[in-house]
């Protein structure tokens, strides 16, 4: 029998990278986890080997430093096992823009959004050629409501959604399936890490619920999966309306509204 493809997850040392970790291996998969705390990294592995009999490999790395990233990326570009990319690991920032620093800001993109393209940039030939293999990308809800205040994080989350649309179109002709997963509010230590109180939140859902949600929606090779929203229905709604702006972008002449003569004259 094939062999499954071995599952590598960026931010697997907690929160839903780690319950990621433990579902992938109670499926059978075996695992490479990235994370920067080593200790916590061991001590996952160690319990998913004896609960699951997986191997479990562990890059202890932090993503934002461009030689630690280089050489997770050289593991997913060279380890043929590898069929399954979890970008996950990301971070949110304290207070709102006027309050982070250039070295914040910089930090998050680098984390939320640079490091996850890299992975991508650096598995897709591999993917490609093979005619297989899946992405998860982990945006946010955030990065569709600026409302939120959560500024730079959720134009992160924006960007990774955008991004995972655009491989869904030039990568699925080639067999390669990438999905985007768009958690809101879950209970984990990104609030604490970010000085949020979770417990202050109107609606919080548990990490476990969040994964398994998210693998349900895997497992029907959903491209865009909003574990929390009731009705699928509005966001194909929304995702339609964007759809029917295309045609209406080529044209020869600005809109009425933005010519000066009507303009005046309004
Ligand atoms: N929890 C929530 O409410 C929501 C979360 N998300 C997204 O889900 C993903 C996972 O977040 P969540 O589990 O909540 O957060 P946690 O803070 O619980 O976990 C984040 C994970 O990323 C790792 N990580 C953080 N910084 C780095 C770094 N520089 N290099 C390598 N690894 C790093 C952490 O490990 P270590 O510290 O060991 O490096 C940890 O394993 C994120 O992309 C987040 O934006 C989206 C919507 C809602
Ligand atoms: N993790 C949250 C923000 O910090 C979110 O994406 O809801």
């Amino acid at each position: 029998m094939k062999a499954k493809p071995t599952v590598l997850i960026t931010g697997a040392s907690t929160g839903i990278g780690a319950v990621y970790a433990d579902r992938f291996a109670k499926r059978g998969h075996d695992l490479v986890l990235v994370a920067r705390d080593l200790a916590r990294l061991e001590t996952l592995s160690e319990r998913l080997r004896r609960e699951t009999g997986a191997n479990v490999d562990i890059l202890q790395a932090d993503l934002t430093d461009e030689v630690e990233l280089a050489r997770v990326e050289s593991r997913v570009r060279e380890d043929a096992r590898i069929g399954i990319l979890i970008n996950n690991a990301g971070a949110s920032a304290a207070g709102g823009f006027a309050d982070q620093t250039p070295d914040d800001v910089a930090k998050l993109i680098s984390l939320n959004t640079t490091a996850l393209t890299r992975l991508i940039s650096a598995v897709t030939p591999r993917f490609i050629e093979a005619g297989a293999g899946s992405i998860i990308n982990i945006a946010s809800v955030v990065g569709l409501a600026p409302e939120f205040g959560l500024t730079v994080y959720g134009a992160t989350k924006a960007f990774v959604l955008f991004l995972s649309q655009g491989l869904q179109l030039e990568l699925g002709p080639k067999g390669v399936y990438v999905q985007v997963v768009l958690p809101a509010a879950t209970r984990t230590e990104i609030w604490e890490r970010s000085g949020r109180d979770v417990n202050a939140l109107p609606a919080v859902m548990e990490v476990e619920e969040l994964v398994d949600a998210a693998l349900v929606g895997f497992d029907r090779r959903e491209s865009v999966t909003i574990p929390p929203l009731p009705d699928a229905d509005q966001w194909k709604a929304f995702d339609m309306a964007r759809q029917l702006m295309i045609p209406n972008y080529a044209q020869v002449h600005a809109a009425d509204r933005y010519q000066p003569e009507k303009a005046l004259a309004s």
